[in-house]
């Protein structure tokens, strides 16, 4: 037999027939279920992209206000989830408590494993992903409230998805376009083929576990900052560099000591990334706005930017998803620690669409390995090794 060839990050190695999304690396283009990403992020909202990712087709409005109506109504969490919250160190990473809460949701219902019967009952999977879908942003505002000792604020039924979000998290009801913004960062990171936490969706789908443990996994594959997590790493960098004037000489320190500059590169792409164009015009959208000119990280940003293009764009780096969240999220006032977790709550969708594909295809991931180790040694009992 031929020896398989073995790829480092099986780049370039198709593990999956897929119809979800699209990305051209080389064009920087991004499409869900064949729409561009510009297109959603300008006139679609959070629920319908959702709802596109996991059925495939742009909704009927029926349908589309019954998801609505079926993610408000399932907001709250069991209260065994909250005390189970209360007894996690507040001083811990919310990406940690997400992982742990969302994998403790699973034991409400008492089955491991999906049988033959669920797989194939559509409703039952498309109940079990908008109740996951509809859960995760409560858990995050719950956790921001119960760290600082605060009671929970409940949900509210008369807000869409990212408005109750900002909502529960500052007990403010949000002004109408920060909510929209929100939206629009919901959308650009709810799918994006197949990245770290997204195979990781379909590895542990593979083995038909219970969806509460494929997410909870793939929150914990997100959570690493050479992935979802770099959006608190660039705030971090943004706020150490800490002047336009000092953006040269820390990139070139940086890269002359083989680091990453935190929110550059991608796998994939090999141009700017869609969404950082996209988040960069949502944050001069909110800069724009009075009361909320706190753009000196968002000046730093652009001179990284700037400066990065010069050392990096002919090696094919440039601005990903990353880098300009987190500064939208901090000029929004939400905390750095947070960020990631958004982008897991707005992951979901994406995820659940894997989940369920799939499921509709399953065979059991089972790669090789070109092993590298000892063979036929011989047993030395304790006493006589040297
Ligand atoms: C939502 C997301 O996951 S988006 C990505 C978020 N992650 C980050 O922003 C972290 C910084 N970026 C990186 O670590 C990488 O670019 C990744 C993880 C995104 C992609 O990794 P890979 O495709 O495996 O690329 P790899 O790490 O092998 O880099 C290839 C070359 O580019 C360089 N490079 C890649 N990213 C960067 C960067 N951010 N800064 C400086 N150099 C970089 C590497 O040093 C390497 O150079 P070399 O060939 O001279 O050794
Ligand atoms: O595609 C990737 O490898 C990482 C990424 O940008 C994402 O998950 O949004």
């Amino acid at each position: 037999m031929a020896e398989a060839i073995y790829a480092p990050g099986l780049e370039g190695v198709p593990v999956t027939h897929s119809g979800i999304s699209h990305i051209d690396g080389s064009a920087g283009l991004l499409e869900y279920r064949g729409y561009a990403i510009e297109v959603l992020a300008e006139h679609s909202s959070y629920e319908e992209t959702a709802l596109l990712l996991l059925d495939g087709e742009l909704p009927q409005a029926t349908a589309l206000a019954s998801f609505d109506a079926g993610l408000r109504a399932h907001r709250r969490v069991k209260y065994n989830i909250r005390e189970l919250m209360k007894y996690m160190p507040v001083t811990g990473h919310p990406m940690d408590m997400l992982h742990c809460a969302v994998a403790s949701l699973g034991m409400f219902y008492p089955q491991q494993e999906l049988s033959d019967a669920e797989r194939e009952n559509v409703p039952h999977l498309d109940a079990m992903a908008m109740r996951i879908i509809a859960r995760i942003p409560t858990i995050v505002a719950m956790w921001e409230q119960m760290r600082y000792g605060n009671d929970p604020i409940p949900p509210n039924p008369d807000l869409g998805h990212a408005a109750n979000f900002l909502y529960m998290l500052s007990g403010q009801e949000p002004d109408p376009e920060l909510a929209r913004i929100l939206d629009i960062c919901l959308i650009l990171h709810a799918e994006h083929t197949i990245n770290a936490s997204t195979f990781a969706v379909l590895v542990s789908s593979s083995t038909l576990t219970n969806p509460y443990h494929v997410i909870a996994g793939a929150i914990g594959a997100l959570a690493g900052p050479l992935h979802g997590g770099a959006n608190q790493k660039v705030v971090e960098m943004l706020t150490e560099i800490g002047s336009v004037e000092r953006v040269p000489g820390y990139l070139d320190e940086k890269l002359a000591r083989k680091e990453k500059i935190w929110g550059f590169g991608h796998r994939v792409y090999k141009t700017r990334d869609p969404r950082a164009g996209i988040l960069k015009g949502l944050m001069e959208r909110l800069a724009a706005r009075s009361g909320l000119k706190h753009t000196r990280l968002f000046e730093i940003a652009q001179a990284v930017e700037l400066a990065a293009g010069e050392r990096l764009a002919s090696k094919g780096i440039h601005a990903n998803v990353d880098f300009y969240s987190g500064v939208l999220y901090h000029e929004m006032g939400i905390k750095d620690d947070l960020f990631t977790p958004i982008f897991a709550m707005a992951r979901s969708a994406g995820w659940l669409a894997h989940w369920r594909e799939q499921l509709a295809n399953n065979r059991i991931f089972r790669p090789t390995q070109v092993y590298v180790g000892r063979h036929g040694k011989a047993y030395v009992p304790l006493a006589e090794r040297g």
